[in-house]
């Protein structure tokens, strides 16, 4: 009765009609009864609304009235035009039990948003049928005109129902939604996201201070840096008070650091608020979902309790919900923040590692970067080769392997500690592969180091060849006309395609050390080394093993006709000045005897 009365009050402007207006539910519930039909009918407006209208006139209990007026709810489509009805539709008593002949016109008007319609009839004395008519279209128009009004109030109402009033930005009810979006999204895709939450530190001192007024100022220029900080399709939410939400979709926990660390970084600089300036630290508490919750409300008071957690850590910096997440990404960003000083700081060095031929000779060196941090020691680079690959740094630091590398084989070479035709090895990844610039470093060190380009080998993984195959093709074969020997690097761990094998400009395939360490133990790995042999013969290129440590694996290569092996059996990989002792003291005793097993740590 409560949504009837509701729905009847926006029809009240009908009641200065001079026409009777009625409107009727499909259930024939009388939605409206307007004045002018009061008068006619004699029946007030609270006795009829929300009864069924057959029950106030007895003619109408006859069924022939009844399922016309039903048919008019069966139209699928609004009746635009006032179509008549009947003529006895809606009788006007008059006394002695007669009734007065009015004619009856209906449209039909959506009602809600479900599609349904109203009924709204206009009846008339038969004598003025166009005016009724016209009346009926006057009235419809300013109803329309009503319904759009109250539309534009309702559409307020949903604003302020999810919106915040002081910053435009999304209340606890949407960031909810949002919410259970995301847990469902992670459901199907099993990717992570990020509930932060970011409190203003000491923005009670603000608003005691300065006042309200630059409080709220604060609030909004505090929104508006947060929205320009992420993507369009993450959320910020105020949630009350001087705390906002922020979520971030397919965030793993490295790129929620970064843009917790980015939001703090947008929020220090000073708010220029009317005429004061005003500087504000935050603290953020971030959870990873769907680790940290598996519904909006757990989600929300992990988020909470990491916020907190920054805030006992001294403010102005953020923290994960499980600590242990938070130690891994905290040391991961270190680490990485120190890779950007690491070359500056000059904290990288080469080692070198012999490649030796059946004959015992030294055939190549390969260059292995190290870094020696400051504080943590010697890293080995499967820790930061990734790390340098998703950050860019990768090429600077392969410039500088590629340059310090060819400057060292060239003093070698010049001071005839190895042979002109012996190869120096450098590792290329997919990133520094795919940069536009790569041939013209490449160029370039060369002839700084004034490097036979044949002394160059490019050792590339199969996974980065064959990402693009195509492009590489065209790459590999420029490069391979000035002369690099290429090298196709752990050969056997990715997806080699044979067609595009045969394609490429390549001279060695380089076995991969887990085939070679099962030398012995598996029968299937030793199959795959006899393959991957043969298969570099029959294409006319040289095969290399990585990874060789004992006797039995030395001979079964041998046997298998290996072209050169490489392994700690011979030599650890070396810093330079080993290196150069090492080579020193092999090129005056021309061969690498087994006896002279040479390792270092
Ligand atoms: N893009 C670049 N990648 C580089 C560079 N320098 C190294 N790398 C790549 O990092 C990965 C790890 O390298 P590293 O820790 O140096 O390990 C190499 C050898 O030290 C190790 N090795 C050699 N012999 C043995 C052995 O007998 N046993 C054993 N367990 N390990 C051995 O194997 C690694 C050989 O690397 P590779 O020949 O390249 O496959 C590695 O993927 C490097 O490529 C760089 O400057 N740029």
């Amino acid at each position: 009765m409560d949504d009837i009365k509701k729905a009847s009050e926006q029809f009240v402007i009908l009641d200065h009609s001079p026409i009777g207006h009625f409107i009727l539910r499909k259930d024939l519930v009388v939605i409206f009864w307007n004045k002018c039909m009061e008068d006619w009918s004699g029946i007030f407006r609270d006795k009829i609304v929300g009864t069924d209208l057959a029950t106030h006139f007895s003619h109408l209990e006859d069924g022939k009235y009844i399922s016309r007026i039903k048919g008019i709810f069966q139209c699928s489509a609004p009746i635009t035009f006032p179509s008549q009805v009947d003529k006895y539709f809606i009788p006007s008593p008059l006394p002695g039990g007669k009734y007065r002949i009015q004619s009856t016109f209906v449209t039909s008007i959506p009602a809600q948003e479900n599609g349904e319609y109203y009924a709204f009839f206009s009846i008339q004395d038969e004598t003025n049928v166009m005016a009724a008519l016209e009346s009926n279209n006057r009235a419809l128009r300013q109803l329309k005109k009503e319904i759009e009004v109250r539309k534009q109030a309702e559409g307020q109402l949903v604003k302020l129902a999810r919106y915040d009033n002081v910053t435009g930005l999304a209340n606890r009810s949407l960031l909810r939604e949002g919410l259970l979006r995301a847990l469902a999204k992670t459901r199907r895709n099993h990717k992570t996201f990020a509930l932060m939450f970011l409190d203003l530190d000491h923005f009670k001192d603000i608003n005691d201070t300065m006042g309200h007024d630059v409080g709220d100022l604060l609030l909004k220029s505090v929104a508006d840096r947060l929205k320009r900080r992420v993507r369009e399709n993450d959320l910020v939410a105020r949630m009350g008070g001087d705390e906002f939400a922020i979520l971030i979709d397919d965030c793993t926990p490295d790129n929620a650091a970064h843009i917790s660390q980015s939001i703090l970084d947008a929020l220090a600089p000073f708010h220029k608020l009317d005429n004061n300036e005003v500087f504000v630290s935050s603290s953020i508490g971030i959870a990873m979902c769907p680790d940290a919750g598996e519904d909006p409300e757990t989600i929300c008071k992990s988020a909470d309790t990491a916020m907190y957690l920054a805030k006992k850590m001294g403010r102005n910096n953020f923290q994960f919900f499980s600590q242990k997440l938070h130690e891994q990404t905290m040391k991961r960003i270190h680490l990485e923040n120190d890779l950007r000083r690491a070359l500056d700081q000059k904290e990288f060095v080469l080692f070198y590692q012999p490649k030796v031929d059946k004959g015992g000779n030294v055939v190549g060196m390969e260059a292995l970067i190290r870094w020696q941090h400051n504080t943590l020691g010697m890293i080995s680079p499967s820790k930061f080769i990734p790390m340098a690959e998703k950050t860019g740094l990768i090429t600077p630091i392969s410039e500088w392997v590629l340059h310090t590398a060819c400057t060292q084989i060239s003093e070698w070479q010049k001071n005839h500690y190895l042979s002109n035709n012996a190869k120096l090895a450098v590792n290329v990844s997919l990133r520094q592969l795919k940069q536009d610039s790569f041939w013209d470093t490449l160029q370039e060190t060369l002839s700084l180091t004034q490097l036979e380009p044949h002394c160059l080998e490019l050792e590339l993984s199969e996974n980065s060849i064959m990402d693009n195959p195509q492009a590489t093709i065209t790459l590999l074969n420029k490069i391979h006309q000035m002369g690099p020997f290429i090298t196709i690097d752990d050969f056997g761990t990715g997806y080699s395609s044979l067609y595009y094998l045969r394609r490429l400009p390549i001279d060695a395939i380089k076995i991969d050390m887990s085939f070679v360490q099962g030398i012995g133990k598996d029968n299937n790995d030793e199959e795959i080394i006899k393959v991957i042999i043969t298969l570099a013969r029959s294409l006319g290129l040289k095969s290399v093993a990585e990874g060789v440590e004992t006797n039995e694996q030395v001979n079964f290569l041998h046997e298998n006709q290996c072209d050169s092996l490489q392994g700690f059996y011979f030599c650890r990989p070396l810093p330079a000045e080993v290196a150069t002792h090492f080579l020193k003291e092999i090129s005056s005793e021309e061969k690498l005897e087994e006896s002279q097993l040479l390792i270092t740590d």
